[in-house]
């Protein structure tokens, strides 16, 4: 299978510089309208589609992202593999603002969010024991290596429901659980694509230190955004770098990221909802096509 990468631009990322061949397209899905226009592309044969969670413009807050429309829109982009930006509070003094943390691990603490394409006609149970699709991670990294940019392996993403910044109370419980970073977005992608199989790496950008920290002042908005401006460029020498060594075959996931329905859904064929499969032909095309199944 062509590998196509897909970019998601969190606070402060609307765009991909580097990005070559551009052309745009407004997309619409079974779950709705997506944050903004698909920006196609590629850099160096390395095709990519690169997205703007919040919109140009930082339109949407991060509860009222459709991240099913998202995620279902580079599905039927092509996208196997997704390099995910955010911006997060660090719990740690060594994970400092400006330091990129490819976070390995995710807690909820979202609700009422839309996180999953599955339910009543459709019932399905995805292992999300590595959230992380470890290769594709380790190409991020090997990118950051290259380009000297300040980068580290693993740590934990707590992802809060927001828009509030956390609470002195709260900052102390994530940090003393031995959480390392937070936000408010990545989680719900991270599901998501791994419903659509799609493999998923986030790169966490430390922007701030919460407010658990006694000689940093608490986060806020101008904090985060000045920390990302200051990073932008270093950003997308990463993303370029990662797009110009990418293999042009995706390179298959060893925690299964991208054959994740195998041994997931529960609902028997002929007890499935033809509405929801309808809804669900992009996701589940992978799966119909190994299991023989018709595509709805
Ligand atoms: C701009 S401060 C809070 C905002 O920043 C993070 O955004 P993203 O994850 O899209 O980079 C955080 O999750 C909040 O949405
Ligand atoms: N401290 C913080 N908490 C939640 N989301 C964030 N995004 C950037 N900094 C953050």
């Amino acid at each position: 299978m062509a590998a196509i990468v897909g970019i998601i631009g969190g606070s402060g990322v609307y765009d991909l510089p580097g990005l070559e061949n551009v052309s745009e397209r407004r997309v619409e899905t079974p779950w709705g309208a997506p944050s903004d226009a698909l920006r196609f592309g590629e850099i160096a044969g390395t095709k990519a589609v690169f997205l703007p969670r919040h919109g140009r413009g930082h339109a949407l807050s991060p509860s009222g992202i459709n991240y099913r429309a998202n995620i279902d829109a580079l599905k039927r982009a092509g996208v196997t593999d997704i390099v995910s930006i955010s911006a997060c509070g660090s719990f740690k003094s060594e994970l400092y603002p400006g330091l990129f943390v490819l976070v390995d691990q995710f807690v909820d603490r979202t609700f009422g969010r839309q996180s999953s394409f599955f339910g009543n006609g459709c019932v399905a149970h995805v292992s999300l024991a590595h959230p992380v699709a470890p290769r594709l991670s380790a190409r991020v990294l090997e990118a950051a290596e290259k380009e000297n940019i300040p980068c580290v392996a693993g740590g934990t993403y707590v992802c809060m429901e927001g828009p509030q910044f956390s609470s002195y109370a709260e900052s102390l419980t994530y940090k003393a659980a031995g959480y390392d970073v937070i936000g408010m977005t990545a989680l719900p992608e991270a599901k998501l694509a791994r419903e659509a199989e799609i493999s998923y790496a986030t790169v966490a950008m430390v922007t701030d230190f919460d407010c658990w920290h006694p000689e940093h002042d608490n986060v806020d908005v101008a904090a985060v955004i000045a920390v990302v401006r200051k990073n932008a460029e270093a950003a997308s020498r990463l993303l370029s770098r990662l797009l110009r060594d990418f293999p042009k075959e995706h390179e298959p996931c060893p925690v299964g990221s991208d054959r994740a329905l195998d041994n997931a859904i529960l609902t028997a064929p002929e007890a499935r909802d033809p509405e929801l499969l309808k809804k669900l032909d992009a996701v589940m095309a992978g799966f119909n096509v190994r299991q023989g199944l018709p595509n709805r």
